[in-house]
């Protein structure tokens, strides 16, 4: 039999017996399915899509009907590594690439490529990855067989320098068009406006041929997060106090009555109600964990410092619901592509580096389409510790794209400020409008100003430190010596 041609794809099986059979789904989500026939019509593919909409579906699925292999450019380790358990335990051959890969299975991914031939369907891989000439090479031997099916490039956001998470290495994915100008590439991302969409596309090199494009982008909107803001100073320091009455309110309410026979039949725990806490600082982690186990509430610190054992052991406690692990308390970008559906909470402890890392982050919670809720403590001192931090950050960009980038950093940090200052509009239409979109929302009471618009000016004014006092502070140089021990 002759070898297939490129456009002679096995899209003609059928993608509803593939999702049953091989994703145990039973029916598409909105718009997968037209993005998916899209995809499997050789088609370039943006998509824009809320958090939790079922994006990796999109790449997924075609790679296991299409003929060749599927390689996936991520940037988190533990998106891939939590995809690729996925995958096989539904039998499809999928495969990492990463600095955790062990010399064995790195050696039988690079003879499986070798063959020309591969018999992996994904491959997922760092975007460093694809910059190095040995991994090229084996590519090219690849698609010289026809058999480089798709890029698909998650987290695309990441290529563009006016987006929060810019990464030098994705701009070099440019490479994938120039030298495979045949094979189809894919981008996903959850948080990319206007600006950032049409970089993504330039860099790619997917804006020049327009008629092999389709764009799908679907509202940011995530209707079952209630969305509000706390707000708190250096003075009140209540962030504590008022989040340990919050939570033991909920077991209380869920430990009587109706509730409990509903839980006790569920054979679970009141206290079983899953959430993280995203902080800053790794001692602020360490220090709330300790102080929430003391109170009892099943709390554990993660962050880049702890063993990677005792992360694993967390993270699977965590997701298998077990006692003593109900609650994460994180430093930032914990938990991307980690796919628990039951998150009934996600607390931002300081004010967050950018608007999309907000969003991201509190876009961990109800997964499930089940009401969960997001609250974020918003003081005055942070914001301008913060803000003094990243401007130190990047103190003199050396080129045009740090310059870039360090402006779009500054004006993301400062709409994230606006959206908790403002006590005029609903949190699921600002939102919306930051990520370019034209049409408000439906907001079903899930946010702090719908629930309580005079509640919400109120506490406002009573909870912040007043603006006068934080320009004093600063001038004073009261927030300059915070922020030595940031990160993950
Ligand atoms: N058609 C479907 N039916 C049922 N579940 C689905 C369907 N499509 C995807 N899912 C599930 O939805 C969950 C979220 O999917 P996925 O991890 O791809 O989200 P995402 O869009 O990449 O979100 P994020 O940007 O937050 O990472 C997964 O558990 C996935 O199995």
């Amino acid at each position: 039999m002759p070898p297939l041609q490129r456009s002679e794809s096995r899209s003609f099986q059928d993608i509803d017996f593939t999702l049953k059979k091989q994703f145990d789904k039973d029916k598409f989500r909105p718009y997968q399915r037209e993005i998916i026939q899209a995809a499997l019509d050789g088609n370039d593919v943006f998509v824009q899509a809320a958090t939790s909409f079922g994006k990796s579906l999109c790449f997924q699925l075609p790679a296991v009907i299409d003929r060749g292999i599927t390689i996936v450019v991520s940037p988190l380790l533990s998106l891939m590594m939590n995809q690729v358990e996925a995958l096989r335990a539904a039998n499809v051959d999928a495969h990492t690439l990463n600095g955790n890969t062990t010399p064995e299975e790195r050696e039988y991914i690079y003879r499986d490529l070798a063959t020309g031939h591969p018999r992996a369907r994904l491959l997922y891989v760092t975007p460093e990855l694809c910059a190095g000439k040995f991994f090229r090479e084996r590519l090219e031997l690849v698609d010289e067989q026809k058999e480089l099916a798709r890029i698909a490039i998650d987290e695309a956001h990441c290529i563009s320098e006016w987006g929060h998470d810019f990464r030098k290495d994705f701009k070099r994915l440019s490479w994938f068009r120039e030298s495979f100008p045949d094979v189809p590439i894919m981008c996903l991302t959850a948080t990319a406006n206007a600006q950032v969409r049409q970089d993504v596309l330039s860099t790619l090199g997917l804006d020049k041929t327009p008629e092999r494009l389709k764009t799908f982008t679907t509202t940011a909107h995530r209707p079952n997060l209630h969305l509000e803001v706390r707000f708190t100073s250096d003075q009140a320091d209540d962030r504590y106090d008022d989040f340990v009455s919050w939570l033991k309110g909920v077991y209380a309410r869920r430990g009587a009555g109706d509730r409990r026979a509903e839980i006790d039949a569920r054979h679970e725990r009141v206290e079983s109600v899953p959430g993280i806490i995203y902080t800053i600082r790794r001692e602020e982690c360490e220090m709330l964990a300790h102080a929430l186990q003391h109170h009892g509430i099943g709390a554990r610190p993660f962050h880049a410092k702890l063993p990677k054992e005792a992360k694993e052991a967390t993270l699977a406690k965590w997701i298998a619901n077990k006692p003593g692990y109900d609650i994460i308390v994180a430093t930032t970008a914990f938990g991307m592509g980690i796919d628990k559906d039951n998150v009934r909470f996600v607390v931002h402890w300081r004010l967050p580096k950018s608007f999309e890392g907000y969003y991201q982050e509190a876009g961990r919670a109800g997964r499930d389409g089940n009401a969960s809720l997001c609250f974020l403590y918003y003081s005055r001192e942070d914001m301008a510790t913060a803000r003094l931090r990243l401007e130190r950050d990047v103190p003199k960009p050396k080129d045009e794209e740090g310059i870039k980038n360090k402006k779009a950093r500054l004006e993301s940090f400062d709409r994230l400020v606006a959206y908790c200052e403002d006590t005029g509009s609903c949190r699921h239409a600002t939102i919306c409008k930051y990520f370019g979109e034209e049409k408000v929302p439906e907001c079903d009471y899930t946010c702090d100003w719908h629930k309580d618009p005079a509640g919400l000016k109120r506490r406002m004014a009573q909870g912040l430190a007043s603006e006068e006092y934080i320009g004093t502070q600063m001038a004073q140089g009261m927030f300059d010596g915070v922020g030595s021990e940031y990160g993950d």
